[in-house]
């Protein structure tokens, strides 16, 4: 591959500090990778030059990428800036006899189980995992922050926050446990008591560089600044518009003020986007100078105008996923992607493909859906109807469901015990008249709940059992979202339409699992991902679905402080912006423009992006 003028002029940077401003596209990765090849081909070791990235798999990547350019020699290594860190920990503990136990380093240690214990002790009751989803990040992010934890505990979406951070905090520290976000906080204080340390870490490098710079935290970033020291042998590549790390602490303002901290910083640009076609990087590039917070930078194309970029509204799901299928058959697509805002959208398009017979890979295995408790809720209020014996199966719904029954009602039936049905065991308790109706009502409904398919009995339990309340009534007590209850009952009905009871429906959920964890993205194909998901990676085709209001943006439904609100609006923008320049021939704009039946209204990405391929298109 021959490298531009301005990636030449990049690699060719020799000592001191640099940062690479790019746009999507422009190679920088390519151009990092040649920088390193270089330093070797010069004389440089490759054990002097230390290349940091994101995350693992930008790591891996990075890796492969090298040997795919380069094939003959050893290679360097590339590693995450909590991988280095955590060198420096092992080094520590040689040096001054201390002991760290990382979390998450054995399968018995986790830190999600630390927090559903920690919820039981404080709540007295067993979390749902999206309330220790929640906690740990709210956790995370005061500390790559560095925030005050009684400061944040204001606005935290976790009741009692504070409480929870100092249990948390006092249960490492008594146990001598650290998680990964201490790492940062604990490296620059033994780089403190031990300067012999941070002199041989120091001496151990030469170069340091960093890839997607714009995703480090302030606490990271002094970290690599102090380890350059003072060679300042650092060449920093980033782009501020793909700055997508916001809620875990990444600030790609304190890029901004490098120039401040050194004199002699080098700047240089690669401004040649040689992915896109025109039309995806004109539409893109329009679509991020939206936002204020960024380095000015204008893409330039490499190659042609190509096809149109799409913005289309179709009437529902399937027909959003069909539309999928149709334009990747009609075009004959091999590479590309189908994007989206939540994991939780993928559950849908999965059943789509597999009824359809459609390989695909799914880029993040793992599904929450099949644990989430609004599907367990059904599947057992549902079995429930084929065994309403079951006064432990009843005793964990009773209180979610029309009705007016009271835990004492329930108390009393497990020390009398059931004998048949639980409704006749209530019966026989003596009950107010209004509350005895009600009983036999509810006898009534799940008698009719039993002889229903698996889709219209989940119909029957969120309309007339009135389930939907209850999601709504848990997200405004427990702040969970309601849009993403709604979704999974929506889910559940969607896949359940194909099955005839609850054996089949439990089968195929299975195999959905089963396809979601198994599924390999492999050299080409159809791969699906978050659009968090899709960084770094380019394809031939790239759709992004359900572009509705309820999933991007996706801003806090509490109202905040308008600074905040624009700060969050604009990192939304960046994560559309990384989605849509990830393709490389074709882009897609999709929606529904119904779910479950109802109307909802489009992301307001959608309708800008779709008002202006209308404009470029001069038809005003
Ligand atoms: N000088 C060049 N000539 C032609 N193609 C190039 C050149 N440099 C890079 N490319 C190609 O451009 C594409 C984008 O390169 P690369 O992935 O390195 O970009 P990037 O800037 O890291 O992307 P992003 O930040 O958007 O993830 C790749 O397909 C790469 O092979």
């Amino acid at each position: 591959m021959k490298l531009t003028d301005e990636q030449l002029k990049a690699m060719g940077h020799g000592e001191g500090p640099a940062l690479v401003l790019a746009v999507p596209g422009s190679g920088k990765t390519t151009m990092l990778l040649s920088r390193t090849k270089r330093l070797m081909n010069e004389g440089v070791d490759r054990k002097k030059i230390l290349t940091i990235t994101f995350s693992k798999a930008s790591a891996r990547d990075l890796g492969l990428r090298y040997k795919n350019l380069f094939a003959e020699g050893p290679a360097p290594s590339f590693s995450t800036i909590h991988s280095f860190c955590y060198s420096v920990l092992k080094n520590d503990e040689r040096r001054r006899g201390t002991s760290y136990t990382l979390i998450e380093s054995n399968r018995a240690l986790s830190k999600w189980r630390i927090a559903t214990d920690l919820w039981k002790e404080i709540m007295h009751k067993s979390p749902n995992e999206e309330q220790v989803e929640t906690l740990l990040r709210e956790i995370s992010y005061v500390k790559n922050k560095v925030l005050d934890p009684k400061e944040y505990n204001k606005e935290a979406a976790t009741p009692l926050f504070l409480k929870f951070y100092t249990a948390y905090e006092g249960l490492k520290r008594d146990r001598q446990w650290i998680d990964f976000d201490d790492m940062i906080t604990l490296v620059p204080e033994i780089f403190k008591q031990d300067p012999g340390l941070l002199r041989a870490v120091r001496a151990t490098y030469d170069y340091i560089q960093v890839d997607e710079g714009q995703d480090t935290s302030k606490g990271q970033l002094a970290i690599i600044e102090a380890v350059a020291k003072p060679k300042n042998n650092l060449f920093i590549v980033a782009d501020d518009d793909q700055s997508i790390y916001g809620f875990r602490g990444a600030d790609f303002r304190e890029l901004l003020h490098l120039n401040e901290r050194y004199e002699n910083l080098s700047l240089y640009y690669l401004s040649r986007n040689f992915r896109s076609q025109e039309k995806i990087i004109s539409l893109s590039s329009a679509f991020i100078e939206q936002n204020k917070a960024r380095y000015q930078k204008t893409p330039v194309a490499v190659k042609g105008p190509g096809p149109e970029v799409r913005a289309v509204e179709l009437t529902n799901l399937d027909k959003q996923y069909a539309f999928i299928a149709s334009e990747i058959e009609k075009h004959e697509l091999k590479d590309v992607a189908v994007l989206y805002r939540n994991h939780v959208s993928s559950i849908g398009l999965v059943e789509f493909l597999e009824r359809e017979n459609i390989a695909f890979a799914a880029k993040e295995r793992k599904s929450r859906f099949f644990r989430h408790w609004v599907l367990q809720d059904l599947m057992t209020i549902y079995e429930f109807s084929q065994n309403p014996a079951d006064l432990a199966a009843f005793s964990t719904f009773y209180y979610k469901i029309r009705g007016y029954l009271s835990k004492k009602m329930i108390e009393a039936l497990e020390k009398k015990g059931v004998g048949g049905s639980v409704f006749d065991a209530l019966s026989d308790l003596k009950l107010p008249d209004y509350a005895a109706r009600d009983v036999r009502a509810l006898k009534r409904d799940f008698q009719h709940l039993k002889t229903l398919a698996p889709a219209e009995a989940f119909r029957f339990i969120q309309k007339d059992l009135e389930y939907e309340q209850y999601i709504a009534s848990h997200a405004a007590t427990f702040g969970s979202s309601k849009t993403t209850s709604m979704r999974i009952l929506y889910y559940a009905k969607y896949i359940a339409k194909n099955t005839d009871d609850y054996h089949s429906f439990i089968g195929r959920l299975k195999t959905l699992d089963r396809l979601m964890q198994g599924s390999r993205a492999g050299e080409k194909g159809l791969v699906l991902s978050t659009l968090h998901g899709a960084k770094g990676l380019e394809f031939d085709a790239v759709f992004i679905m359900d572009l509705n209001a309820d999933a991007i943006p996706s801003l806090p439904k509490t109202p905040v402080d308008p600074a905040e609100e624009m700060r969050l609006l604009e990192e939304e923008r960046r994560l559309f912006y990384v989605g849509m320049t990830r393709a490389k021939e074709r882009l897609y704009l999709l929606r529904p423009r119904h779910v479950d039946r109802e109307s909802v209204p489009p992301s307001e990405f959608f309708i800008w992006s779709k008002d202006a391929i209308v404009s470029a298109r001069g038809e005003h």
